[in-house]
């Protein structure tokens, strides 16, 4: 069982009162684990078929389900390295459909590593419009891309900015806005039982100043009209009920637009905040005592109206651009289908989304999808691309069974046996999703799988 802080116990004790033993009693249960379907690539009819592990669908999230990780290890399986689905803990799952994002909106997901909420919106657009997914800290921006990519997302920038140089950028630019804020996580003491040690009074209230400072730089980002959802993985009404209260109070015009509550999920707490305000029972509570899941906190905000307009240029493609190497490519390879609004920054060929906004000045990682690099007289297909393909895009396909040794050898970074059919370029399947990328020549299938990626054991 987790070690609780004392203080930890006592605050939740006073907070919970009768409910408190309950709350307590589920430390001495296993965690919850699950994952959510990518449904870009595959849906809850075709899993059924293609469900390698034991589950049980999450109630209150539509193609999420959890797993035993006693049982299974979805994170090891090639339908991960395809991009099929997101592991996540399933109450965080909950929150990235508040936003309820549309094909075509503009959105940002401020606070967005490693990812688990920015695939989840980006899969309700449809991958259509354009999503910002940000990321402060440059390590964990990388694995953000790394995730984005994985789920074959088209319309998705990652960039590495702090909140404020990225408020500076985009004024009133964005329709939504997730703020899933760094927090002093006390719904995360079973899967990490190591953030007990880093919990103290002192780092809640540090926590909720930099809540309430990154809010208000989504205040900024935000146009008339558009969504904030501020969600924490904590208890604690300082950085919960408390931020939303404060910032309300800087910000007469913003409101709290009530949260659909099925499955056991609460209302947040009005006591618990310094003036009782009685619309915060409109925000969501997700606790472990309720709900399989590890506890989450939801708001979400309206922006009621500003005449202020964004002044955020759109992103010029430049007319001048040789590319004449990947449309050579793309006429020996790809099979009816183009990508839009081509743009080479350096030697590496992008696709944008559409309606891009003009990067210059920001720390971007990737501009919408990587295509590949221009090099001497030859184009090579970036990894990003092939997990943005469908199999029928591509001419030369080679496809791996899942339950075979094949597939775990191209994803150690082994040669693989040709076809003796192709030659140049094929992309690798499993169980007709793509993995990646070979090059066959001489009987041979040579792995182009990225080095970073392979499978050690
Ligand atoms: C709760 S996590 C985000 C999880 C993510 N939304 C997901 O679903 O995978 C909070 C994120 O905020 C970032 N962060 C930490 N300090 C920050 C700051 N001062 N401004 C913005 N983001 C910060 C953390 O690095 C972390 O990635």
């Amino acid at each position: 069982m987790v070690k609780l802080p004392e203080e930890f116990k006592l605050k939740m004790s006073r907070l919970l009162k009768d409910e408190a033993t309950e709350f307590f009693h589920t430390y001495k249960e296993p965690r919850t684990a699950g994952f959510r379907l990518n449904t870009l690539k595959t849906n809850e009819e075709m899993w059924k078929n293609l469900n390698p592990f034991q589950t049980d669908p999450i109630p209150y999230v539509t193609g999420g389900y959890y797993y035993d990780y006693h049982v299974d290890e979805p994170g090891k399986h090639p339908y991960h390295a395809a991009g099929l689905y997101y592991i996540q803990e399933p109450s965080a799952m909950f929150v990235a459909n508040l936003i309820d994002a549309k094909p075509g909106e503009k959105v940002l997901d401020l606070c967005a590593a490693p990812g688990g909420k920015s695939t989840q919106i980006a899969v309700s657009m449809k991958n259509e419009g354009l999503l910002v997914s940000n990321e402060i800290f440059p390590k964990r921006a990388k694995a953000l891309a790394e995730n984005i990519e994985r789920f074959g997302l088209k319309n998705t920038i990652v960039t590495n900015e702090s909140p404020e140089r990225l408020s500076k950028h985009f004024p009133y630019y964005f329709d939504k806005i997730l703020v899933d804020a760094p927090c002093s996580g006390e719904g995360m003491f079973r899967k990490d039982p190591d953030a007990t040690r880093h919990w103290s009074d002192e780092h809640v209230r540090h926590c909720c100043q930099l809540q309430l400072n990154i809010l208000e730089h989504a205040y900024n980002m935000l146009k008339e009209d558009g969504i904030i959802v501020y969600s924490t993985c904590t208890f604690s009404p300082e950085e919960n009920e408390q931020v939303i209260e404060a910032f309300l109070d800087r910000h007469s015009d913003m409101e709290i637009l009530p949260i659909d509550k099925s499955f056991n999920i609460d209302n947040g707490r009005p006591e618990w905040t310094k003036t009782k305000l009685l619309d915060v029972k409109d925000t969501a509570r997700l606790w472990p005592h309720k709900l399989k899941g590890e506890g989450h906190f939801a708001a979400k905000l309206r922006k009621k109206g500003t005449t202020l307009k964004t002044s955020v240029p759109e992103f010029k493609i430049s007319k001048k651009q040789n590319l004449k190497d990947f449309l050579q490519f793309s006429q020996n390879y790809f099979n009816q289908i183009t990508f839009p609004n081509l743009q080479l920054f350096g030697n590496v060929l992008h696709s944008l989304p559409s309606h891009c906004p003009e990067l210059k000045g920001l720390k971007v990682l990737r501009a919408g999808l990587h295509l590949g690099v221009m090099k001497k007289n030859r184009f090579e297909p970036e990894h990003a691309l092939a997990l943005a393909l469908q199999p029928t895009h591509f001419k030369q396909v080679v496809d791996l069974n899942s339950k075979e040794e094949d597939c775990m050898r191209y994803l150690k970074g082994e040669t693989l046996k040709g076809t003796g059919e192709y030659k140049g370029w094929v992309l690798i399947t499993v169980d007709g999703f793509p993995l990646g990328w070979g090059k066959e020549s001489n009987g041979m299938i040579k792995n182009s799988y990225p080095k970073g990626l392979r499978i050690m054991y």
